[in-house]
């Protein structure tokens, strides 16, 4: 698989603190590429690196080759769209309004949304399940549904690649299931590379391609779901004793927690 994203020994600190240190990994076109990790890790703040929104402080990040910091903002939001943890929205624009802003950086300057841009903001609509709410204020949707509703904007964007943080973290199982068999399609059909964060190990365990584990801010483990969701590895960084299954259907790792519930670890 050709690699898309390209990351070189990267570091970054807040105010003099490291976050991310010498971390290096590539991740292909097509890919679904999942970054796990506990509480503070870095997570979030490497995918911003990734996005461009922070500059790490030694390293190179390539995006198709380019390197990342070559490009302006509206360079890199006509490759890539961000959705970050942050589902709230403060302004009174419907549904419809916010998914259109995801075509902003295709418009000219000055220019105004056309009929392809009002369909492709349809289409994306559709694919998340948010069609039905298009005239609907963003400020009188449910979490779940604004989740779903940034989705549909970073659709719209039309991007190779999608830089997800927690994209399911406020969905129901349904929906939970939805976005991921979409992020599937998106990744494995249309060769778009999906980079998300994920706290819920047994859809990372299902659905990723190649799983990065970080814990304060280094590389602990890099592989297939089967490589690195291991009870040793998790104990390890999470400190959290679990039993990892194969999945019935797909033999995928899936995670069971051990606890003080289950007897078989100090509560
Ligand atoms: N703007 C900031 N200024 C200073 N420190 C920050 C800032 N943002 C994050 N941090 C710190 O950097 C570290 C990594 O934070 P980050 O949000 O990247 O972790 P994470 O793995 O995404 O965590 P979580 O799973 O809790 O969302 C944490 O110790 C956090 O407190």
């Amino acid at each position: 698989m050709k690699d898309y994203l390209s990351v070189q020994s990267i570091c970054f600190a807040y105010a003099g603190v490291p976050v991310i240190s010498d971390l290096s990994f590539s991740v292909g076109r097509g890919e679904l590429f999942a970054i796990i990790g506990p509480n503070g890790a870095g997570k979030t703040t490497l995918l911003r690196l990734l996005g461009g929104t922070l500059a790490p402080l030694s390293g190179r990040i390539r995006l198709d080759g380019i390197p990342l910091r070559a490009l302006n903002a509206r360079q890199r939001a006509l490759r890539i769209a961000a959705v970050g943890q942050e589902t709230h929205l403060d302004f009174s624009f419907t549904v419809e309004e916010v998914v259109l802003m995801g075509r902003y950086p295709h418009l000219p300057r000055f220019g105004h949304e056309g009929p392809i841009d009002r369909e492709i903001t349809r289409r994306a609509m559709a694919d998340v399940g948010v069609e039905h709410l298009a005239s609907r204020l963003v400020t009188t949707i449910s979490g779940g549904e604004r989740q779903r509703v940034l989705l549909a904007r970073a659709l719209a964007q039309e991007p190779e690649c999608l830089l997800l943080d927690e994209p399911v973290a406020h969905l129901d199982l349904n929906h939970q299931i939805a976005i991921m068999d979409l992020l599937l399609k998106l990744s494995h059909e249309q060769r778009i590379t999906v980079v998300g964060v994920f706290h819920d190990l047994n859809l990372t365990g299902l659905y990723a391609d190649r799983v990065l584990l970080l814990a304060q801010g280094r590389n602990m483990a890099l592989g297939t779901p089967d490589e690195v969701i291991t009870p040793e590895l998790i104990l390890q960084t999470y400190r959290g004793a679990v039993v990892v299954v194969d999945h019935p259907e797909v033999g995928r790792p899936q995670v069971m927690l051990l606890s003080g519930r289950t007897g078989t670890v100090e509560g």
